[in-house]
């Protein structure tokens, strides 16, 4: 049965790429699915250079793959997760994907003549554009994902988990490097007297924005997070007592002076912080050190910044 008819409509309707090569990588063939897909005409570009007729391909790449090929006589193969397209070809999802181009499966294979001696590849392009826009909205998942699991929903500051495995990586890293680390534990004052005022949203309306304000006074390597309600620490790796003391300080004078418009009302707040440094402490000795402090800063009158020195464990017993 005589079956060359079928060649011409097949390769015409096919929904895969056909690109056909000589030994030179001259352009023989391409079936309509290129040639639409990359405005081309077989009968203008054909016996033409396959990189004068495909614009900008990975050039040194593909010629290393194509002299396998032709050399060795086996297929080889690139998938879009390699390389995520070979030629540039328009593909039918502009809009569910941040790429121009159809992401390809690209299989490479050797092809003699009859004659016996002439060679050739056919390159056979699937679109992969489906499976290239699931891993990419997969990715945008696990990065919300992850950002979600580490960050307090009303502040967008760490969240308490998060920071605290962060505090015990700083440790072990100050611990074993030697370097100088201090933690600030920071309270509102008189928060329940704010909520009282102006109701919880305007309490949790000056967590968020004293969140943001703080958060701008501090350096990029700084950790800051949500400990509870309203109480907030804040790592400051590669800092002692005297740099840490002048941070918390700045913090409480620039909170103080902070006014916040909520309601086409004006709001105040101020905050009392403890400071400790790292001796060779656990995370829990560190952050109780700095709630003494802390609570310290709060007994002496609120709006302060204390530094935690261990007399101050006397001062606590003497005032309870
Ligand atoms: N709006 C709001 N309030 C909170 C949140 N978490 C805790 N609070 C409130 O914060 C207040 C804390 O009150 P207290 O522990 O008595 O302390 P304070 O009024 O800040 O007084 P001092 O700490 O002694 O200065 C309570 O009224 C809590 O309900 C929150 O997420 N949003």
């Amino acid at each position: 049965m005589q079956l060359d008819w079928l060649l011409q409509p097949l390769l015409t309707q096919l929904n895969t790429g056909v690109l056909v090569l000589d030994a030179q990588y001259r352009v023989v063939f391409f079936n309509q699915f290129i040639a639409r897909r990359a405005d081309v005409d077989l009968a203008k570009v054909q016996g033409n250079l396959l990189e004068d007729v495909f614009a900008d391909l990975p050039l040194a790449w593909l010629r290393r793959k194509l002299d396998s090929v032709l050399h060795l006589q086996v297929p080889a193969f690139s998938s879009w997760e390699q390389r995520q397209y070979i030629i540039k070809l328009a593909h039918l999802r502009p809009l569910s994907s941040d790429s121009q181009y159809m992401a390809q499966n690209c299989s490479m294979l050797p092809l003699t003549a009859p004659d016996g001696v002439s060679r050739y590849i056919c390159l056979l392009i699937e679109d992969a554009t489906d499976a290239y826009v699931y891993q990419q909205q997969l990715q945008q998942s696990v990065i919300q994902l992850e950002h979600a699991n580490r960050t307090d929903g009303l502040t967008g500051v760490y969240n308490r988990r998060y920071w605290q495995q962060q505090l015990g990586y700083e440790i072990q890293r100050a611990g074993r490097y030697q370097h100088p680390l201090s933690l600030l534990l920071f309270d509102l004052d008189k928060f329940k007297d704010l909520n009282d005022q102006y109701g919880h949203q305007g309490g949790d309306f000056v967590l968020v924005e004293l969140s943001r304000l703080i958060g701008s006074l501090l350096r990029d390597t700084d950790l800051f997070g949500r400990y509870g309600g309203e109480e907030f620490g804040i790592i400051l790796p590669e800092t002692g007592m005297t740099g840490a003391l002048q941070v918390a300080n700045r913090i409480c004078d620039t909170v103080a002076r902070h006014k916040m418009l909520y309601n086409q009302q004006t709001l105040k707040a101020t905050i009392s912080i403890g400071v400790a440094c790292y001796f060779a402490q656990s995370v829990d000795e560190l952050i109780q050190r700095a709630d003494t402090a802390l609570y310290c800063a709060k007994r002496q009158g609120r709006n302060r910044a204390v530094a935690y020195q261990p007399e101050l464990e006397g001062y606590l017993k003497k005032v309870k």
